[in-house]
């Protein structure tokens, strides 16, 4: 790499502050300074995202062993990488949100006193740059000509965390470009400062490792301050801080106080074969299939889906009081293994353009990457762990969390609206989760408060998303527990302020999915991806009048005739089954929805708790029970 005295100042023996600044934005600048004077790196570097800032990243990291080039005519301008093994996931008990009164932080975070945080992390990240880039990325979340654009800068001493931010956000000199034009225009635009490290400072003469973390990590939020401290790993939604860290959990602290919603949500773009468009914004957990609805290939005559985001929505009220999302993402950092041409044949049209980055896959030997589920089993191969991999081998050949990170420009099926900052008004909300029994394949809320409820009382089986256990149920809220920067019991009542302070028959119709309900043999119920869109054309049906449903006590289910299932090979017993509401498996639910509830004390708002009786009533369970 050559030194470019623009992009790159050399911290050793020199102060920062001696040297023009390569930004006139005072914050920022002393937001880089106080942090190499902190961090001591040997350099620190300005990332502008130009074309050949990419391929001298892209380079360095092949030459340090970090990334693996793939085979450009099957993947051009893409990479391999493997994490260390004690660095795959989100680390949920290591995530912190340090408000300045506990109660803030609510029953669902892991709490610390902000200065006792900041005493403990400045211990750890003192000197922990040394022998390393600090690189500075600007990045905005969301549009750059939004009304008030949603700033951010990331530093981080990881190649590969700028490479992906480069891809999951917009980022660079441009960016920054903005926010010093906006602040000479006394516009004061909000930014949040985003520190990152690794955690393993180089000692002279030590030689680096291909995926350099710490056993000790902590990912924290300050919630007042908006501001992000993360150390020890290398991990997507541990590191690409302008994405859970920033979209998820210091937005919905914003969204509290400004009165919008900061959601785990996809945003698709529907149209039926009439013409008639809907926008539907869909909140399932970690790993539970919102990728795979967003990019979904409808298997019904005339259905066409298009899609605006994957993760994150940002939904603000209109002055035509609909509700407006936008997709604060550049990328789609997607759940590599199960993805193939059937399931997702977007997802793998959107990969094949290169430009991405893989992690935790397998690497074969004509330098294209697999997983488990896909197409064309390969002979031979590497797998995650650098072992070498063969179909008989015991071990998977990938991780279970193991992502590709893409340009969401790539995808054919991209909704025009993506790149309008005034974003889509939604028309239906769904909230889903990964269930063996219990929930049917779907139903619609009553009314939005019910449908908070719903949301409120999520529940799904844990995935590989995070580290801990895979396949227990918990409550997962509106798919937001690892995501809620607040107190949860705070965040369902600005949900049941949505509804009281706006025109109900204007905002979204809430309803509830399941596609992993099982049979006796263990068997999916549904078949789930494409057919999917049977499920959104019920939805669809039933917000213009069209489809009938049963009420039953937990809301309103499709009539077995009322879903579209022409064509599919399912009986119409498997049909119904799908579909069934057993009363003894909801009564089952209720001391557990009322022990959750417990958890909040005074901060449940009580109007849930009048849900709950009225759950309890409509199945014949005397109050209490
Ligand atoms: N059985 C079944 N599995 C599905 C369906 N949709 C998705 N999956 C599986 O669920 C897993 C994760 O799906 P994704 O769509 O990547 O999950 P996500 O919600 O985007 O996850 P995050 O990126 O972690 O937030 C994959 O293994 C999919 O194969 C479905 O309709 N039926
Ligand atoms: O955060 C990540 O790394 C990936 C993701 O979308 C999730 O876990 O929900
Ligand atoms: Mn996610």
């Amino acid at each position: 790499m050559t030194a470019d005295t623009h992009t790159r100042d050399s911290v050793e023996g020199a102060n920062l502050s001696d040297r023009p600044s390569p930004t006139t934005h005072p914050g920022i600048a002393e937001f880089v300074a106080e942090t190499a004077a902190l961090t001591k790196p040997e350099r620190v570097q300005w990332v502008t995202g130009s074309p050949e800032e990419w391929t001298e990243l892209t380079d360095a990291l092949v030459a340090t062993g970090t990334f693996t080039r793939l085979n450009p005519a099957l993947k051009p301008n893409s990479f391999y990488a493997a994490s260390d093994p004690i660095d795959v996931a989100r680390v949920e008990d290591r995530t912190y949100i340090c408000s300045v009164d506990e109660k803030d932080c609510g029953p669902t975070n892991n709490w610390m006193d902000p200065q006792e945080m900041k005493t403990l992390m400045r211990g750890l990240y003192d000197g922990c740059m040394r022998g390393r880039t600090m690189y500075v990325v600007p990045f905005v979340m969301g549009h750059l000509e939004a009304e008030k654009p949603m700033f951010g800068v990331e530093i981080t001493d990881s190649a590969y965390v700028v490479v992906s931010m480069l891809v999951m956000a917009r980022s660079g000199t441009h960016v920054l470009k903005r926010i010093e034009e906006l602040e000479a225009a006394g516009e004061s635009p909000q930014w949040v400062p985003a520190l990152h490290s690794v955690g393993m400072p180089l000692e002279p003469g030590q030689a680096d490792v291909a995926w350099p973390c710490n056993e000790t990590k902590y990912i924290v939020q300050f919630p007042e301050e908006r501001a992000i401290w993360s150390f020890g790993s290398g991990y997507g939604g541990n590191a690409l801080l302008g994405k859970k860290c920033y979209a998820l959990r210091i937005a919905s602290v914003m969204a509290r106080d400004e009165g919008w919603l900061a959601e785990h949500m996809l945003i698709l773009k529907l149209t039926s074969p009439q013409g008639v468009v809907k926008f539907i914004a869909a909140a399932f957990p970690s790993a539970c299939g919102k990728t795979n609805l967003a990019m979904l290939r409808p298997t019904i005559p005339g259905w066409k889906v298009e899609t605006l985001g994957d993760d994150i929505a940002w939904m603000r009220v209109g002055e035509d009081g609909r509700l407006w999302a936008v997709n604060p993402e550049y990328g789609f950092f997607g759940v590599a293994p199960g993805t193939n041409q059937k399931t997702n044949p977007n997802a793998m049209d959107t990969i094949d353009k290169g430009n991405s980055v893989f992690t935790n896959v397998a690497l074969t030997e004509d330098g294209d990457i697999w997983w488990e589920g896909l197409e064309n089993t390969p002979a031979k191969a590497t797998s995650w762990k650098g072992e070498p991999w063969t179909p008989d081998s015991e071990e998977l050949s990938s991780h279970p969390n193991s992502r590709y990170c893409t340009p969401i420009k790539q995808c054919d099926i991209l909704a025009a609206e993506y790149d309008d900052p005034r974003g889509v008004p939604i028309d239906a909300i769904l909230f889903g989760g990964r269930r063996r029994t219990t929930v049917p394949l779907v139903f619609e809320a009553r009314d939005w408060t019910h449908g908070t409820f719903l949301g409120a009382t999520l529940s799904s089986e844990t995935t590989a998303a995070a580290v801990g256990q895979v396949g227990v149920v918990r409550r997962d809220p509106m798919a937001m527990l690892p995501f809620i920067g607040y107190n949860a019991g705070h965040y369902f009542n600005h949900w049941i302020t949505v509804g009281k302070e706006n025109d109900a028959a204007k905002l979204p119709k809430i309803f509830y999915v399941n596609w992993f309900r099982r049979d006796e043999d263990g068997g999916f119920l549904w078949p789930g991806f494409g057919e999917n869109s049977r499920v959104l054309k019920w939805v669809v049906e039933r917000m213009e009048g069209q489809a009938d449903a049963v009420e039953t006590p937990i809301g309103y289910v499709p009539t077995v005739d009322s879903l579209d299932v022409e064509g599919l090979d399912m009986t119409r017993d498997a049909v119904e089954a799908a579909l069934a509401v057993d009363a003894e498996e909801w009564q089952a639910e209720l001391p557990q929805i009322q022990e959750w509830f417990e958890k909040f004390g005074d901060d449940l708002p009580a109007v849930l708790w009048t849900e709950l009786d009225g759950l309890r009533a409509r199945l014949d369970v005397p109050s209490g029970g």
